[in-house]
């Protein structure tokens, strides 16, 4: 059995104010003034976030920001870093197999739901606490996800591509770009897909505190995503390359230096506005639109709403 695949990637923000704070990002423009963010239902996330328009009383607590400006600006000052970037898998142990024997990375919690049919898996190059991590997610019975193009790669940074290539290879991991400069620059890279068919980029940059150092989304409008990374996540835009040679433009977003943080590498290539319905892309797109935002306010909220 296959289903639409959709991912969303969240943020930490240590720091928020104690208030309860309420969804009023470039998202609620979708809906009418500031909206709530709640868990309801049992999707694969333990409960999907949903943002719903504010009942009364909610309005009021929308009185705590003095309007967009005022929830942008805190969206800025957080102190906030990418937490991790969650997708579904059809076979946990062949996944966590493939990035601790391949990709080096360390298997650091397991959990099952079983009431809500799904076992989640968080790996990455150190801990939470400090680290950019994936969180897989098997849902019961599913074995096979459709992965198309509006997803692009994850980035892993090595101190010696071809190495890892050739230690993948071993393994039976599928290359898919031998090692060598990437076209129209000199940073040498390669290509490799996980068991699923996820692509990642092993990129050769020695000695960085951050390992997982990418996720590249495919956008249909670049300067629209920038601003929505900047106004409604408070992420920088770090870097922009227009690439005429290879008809795209790559601008990385984040929240600090792409050498030392993980970022999303945003592509634009030339013409193409929208990533088709067909291969799951628009829900990923417009899934990791919503539930980023909402990911990443309802994780602030979370860690205070209750204090
Ligand atoms: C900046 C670095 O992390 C990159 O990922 S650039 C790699 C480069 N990207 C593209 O070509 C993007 C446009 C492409 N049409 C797409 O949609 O992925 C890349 O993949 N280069 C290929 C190579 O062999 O160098
Ligand atoms: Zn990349």
């Amino acid at each position: 059995m296959a289903a639409g695949r959709s991912g969303t990637v969240a943020c930490a923000a240590p720091a928020v104010p104690r208030r309860p704070l309420l969804l009023s990002t470039a998202a609620a423009a979708l809906q009418p003034g500031p909206v709530r963010l709640s868990r309801s239902g049992s999707g694969t996330a333990a409960g999907k976030l949903r943002a719903s328009p504010p009942d009364a009383a909610q309005a009021a607590t929308a009185a705590a920001f003095a309007g967009e400006e005022e929830a942008f600006a805190w969206a800025k000052n957080d102190n906030r870093r990418l937490l991790h970037v969650v997708y579904r898998v059809g076979d946990l142990d062949r996944t966590i197999k493939f990035y601790t024997e391949c990709l080096g990375m360390k298997l650091l919690r397991k959990r099952d739901i079983p009431e809500e049919k799904y076992t989640n898996a968080f790996l990455g190059y150190g801990s939470e606490d400090s680290h950019f991590v994936v969180e897989l997610t098997y849902n019961y019975g599913v074995d096979k996800y459709d992965v198309g193009a509006g997803f692009g790669h994850f980035g892993v940074a090595v101190d010696d591509v071809a190495k890892i290539v050739e230690l993948i290879r071993a393994k039976g991991g599928k290359v898919t770009r031998e090692a060598g400069p990437v076209k129209g620059g000199k940073t040498v890279i390669a290509f490799v897909e996980d068991p699923d068919g996820y692509k990642f980029e092993i990129i050769e940059r020695p000695g960085t505190p951050e390992p997982l150092c990418q996720v590249m989304l495919r956008v249909g409008d670049l300067d629209r995503a920038i601003s929505f990374y900047e106004k409604a996540c408070g992420m920088e835009l770090l870097r922009k390359r227009d690439n005429p040679e290879y008809k795209y433009t790559v601008a990385m977003m984040g929240y600090g230096p792409e050498d030392k943080n993980a970022v999303l590498e945003l592509t634009y290539n030339y013409g193409v506005t929208e990533y088709g319905k067909g291969n799951a892309y628009a829900q990923v797109k417009r899934h990791g639109w919503i539930s980023f935002s909402v990911v990443l306010v309802y994780w602030s909220w979370s860690q205070h709403a209750d204090t």
